[in-house]
């Protein structure tokens, strides 16, 4: 089993440079889909497991792609197939968001239900909601969800229930090459839809209002790829600069957005952290012990509940009692009996932890349980006492460029430690994208070349029937497919 192993007690210091952001990067390689024309140039896209899947995503429907010194080249002006593949989907939830540019695209999107995870259960009834509010039939079954445009989408007003982050991107992706405009009202106002929108208006979509809980799309009848470059990962910031102040460091969070950490930051300052903007990012120092406060997670501009676990590795070592409220996903306190294992000392009552600070943390072995606890195991382990040995670290790979190297050069003792069976370098995860890529595109071909060879070998066959056929296995648009 692969793991990190931390020796606790380095005070940090020093230059950490913020990769672009996962939950950014994400809907706007999905969004790509949705060029008929010309090449998207993605530049700032994170190494990491997640962005590995989603691009395996787009080849398995036909785009090419390359990935070369953080920037992703993407073309999909022919577009293969409709049908995210499960083992992928499964795999990362996220995937779900090439249904809205499909739909938009291809008139119709076939994709595994993505199941619950350990945060929560994670419906997606919002974004159904909008998809069926833009004409789309929508058909559950056998674990698959499909979703069918009779002609191009038409734009709708859409209220969500909840602010989803997901819900709104895919949305607003669907959206932009619909027919008529389309509102979203108690639309997510993440700076994450604000990166996408740019993207969508730059590729020639018309996207109004992203960011408010208002937003709006004309849409239009073609878009093109473009160059865009992805924002900083605001949680990836908040990590370190919680790594920072947990070791009463000085730490300078290079290409982190102040307004974005507004309250991360609020939070920090009332625990006694400095925290002063720079030219190109934050400089985060403690110097003195830190006071406990509360903390309430909620959608943007709220307290993000993907910097919770961070925050609470941060209060167990601060004075005083903290509590800590998690109102965005029903599940997202598994970090907890981790940290009781490192002697925190924290009780749960329902969506609230308590957290009787000041307790020194021990070294323990550890498991990361989801992406962020793993990060905030990461950083208990810093101030803890011995050695600490977080597994469960393909929950961190997923959202986290290379955090060892990252500490380690502010001055952690931490190394990765990979088991033999799973050994994997950089150059061979690259590798296996390539071969992940050739392999969907090949399972696309193969797919298809099976029935053709079915059909040719049938006297009987016409040449309309062989048509037919190989159809089947490929998008069978309603809509404007170049
Ligand atoms: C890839 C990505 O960007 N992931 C982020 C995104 O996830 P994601 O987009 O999945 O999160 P949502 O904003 O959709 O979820 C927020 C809440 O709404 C609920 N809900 C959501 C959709 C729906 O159709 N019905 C419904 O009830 C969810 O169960 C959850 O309780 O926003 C979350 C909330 O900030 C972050 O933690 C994730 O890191
Ligand atoms: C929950 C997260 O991501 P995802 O929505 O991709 O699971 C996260 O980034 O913390």
């Amino acid at each position: 089993m692969s793991k990190i192993i931390v020796r606790g007690g380095q005070r940090l210091v020093g230059n950490v440079r913020v990769s672009g952001a996962k939950n950014a990067v994400l809907p706007i390689l999905a969004a790509a889909l949705l060029a008929q024309d010309g090449e998207s140039v993605i530049a700032d896209v994170p190494f990491l497991d997640d962005v590995n899947i989603i691009q395996q995503v787009l080849a398995a429907l036909g785009a090419s792609l390359s990935y070369e010194n953080e920037t992703m080249r993407i073309s999909a002006q022919q577009l293969s197939s409709y049908e995210a593949p499960y083992d992928l989907v499964r795999k990362m939830r996220a995937s779900f968001l090439v249904m809205g540019p499909l739909l938009a695209r291809l008139g119709c999107a076939r994709i595994s239900l993505p199941g619950g995870c350990a945060i929560g259960t994670r419906p997606i009834d919002q974004h159904l909601k909008g998809f069926e509010a833009m004409g789309a039939e929508i058909t559950l079954g056998h674990g698959f969800i499909e979703a069918r445009a009779n002609g191009r989408l038409k734009g709708a007003k859409i209220y969500l229930d909840v602010a989803s982050v997901g819900a709104t991107e895919n949305i607003m992706m669907a959206a932009a090459l619909a027919q008529g405009t389309t509102t979203i009202e108690n639309a997510a106002k993440e700076p994450e839809i604000v990166d996408l929108a740019n993207y969508l208006n730059a590729m020639g979509a018309i996207v109004r209002g992203a960011g408010t809980g208002v937003i709006r799309i004309e849409g239009v009848e073609r878009m093109t790829g473009v160059r865009h470059a992805v924002i900083p990962d605001r949680v990836e910031a908040g990590t370190y600069m919680i790594a920072a102040a947990i070791t009463g460091g000085d730490v300078h969070v290079e290409g982190a957005i102040a307004d974005h950490l507004a309250p991360v930051i609020s939070k920090m300052e009332e625990m006694g952290v400095e925290i002063t903007e720079t030219d190109t990012g934050l400089r985060v120092r403690a110097s003195k012990p830190l006071k406990g406060v509360d903390v309430k997670t909620l959608p943007y501009p709220g307290f993000p509940t993907d910097m919770q676990s961070q925050m609470m590795a941060l209060l167990m070592v601060s004075e005083g009692t903290s509590v800590v409220t998690e109102t965005v996903f029903e599940n997202r306190f598994m970090h907890v009996e981790e940290f009781m294992k490192m002697s925190g000392s924290i009780k749960v009552e329902g969506r609230t932890a308590i957290i009787n600070g000041g307790v020194p943390l021990v070294g323990a072995k550890v498991c990361a349980t989801d992406l962020r606890a793993g990060a905030a195991l990461v950083c208990a382990a810093l101030v803890a006492d011995g050695e600490t040995e977080v597994t469960g670290i393909h929950h961190v790979d997923r959202g986290y460029v290379d955090i060892t190297g990252k500490l380690a050069s502010l001055g952690a003792i931490i190394e990765r430690v990979e088991a033999a069976a799973d050994v994997v370098t950089a150059s061979e995860k690259l590798q296996t994208l390539a071969s992940g890529i050739e392999a969907a595109v090949s399972a696309v071909a193969a797919q298809a070349d099976t029935v053709l060879a079915a059909a040719l070998a049938s006297d009987s066959v016409s040449e309309k029937k062989r048509d037919k056929d190989v159809s089947r296995l490929k998008p069978q648009p309603t809509w404007a497919v170049t």
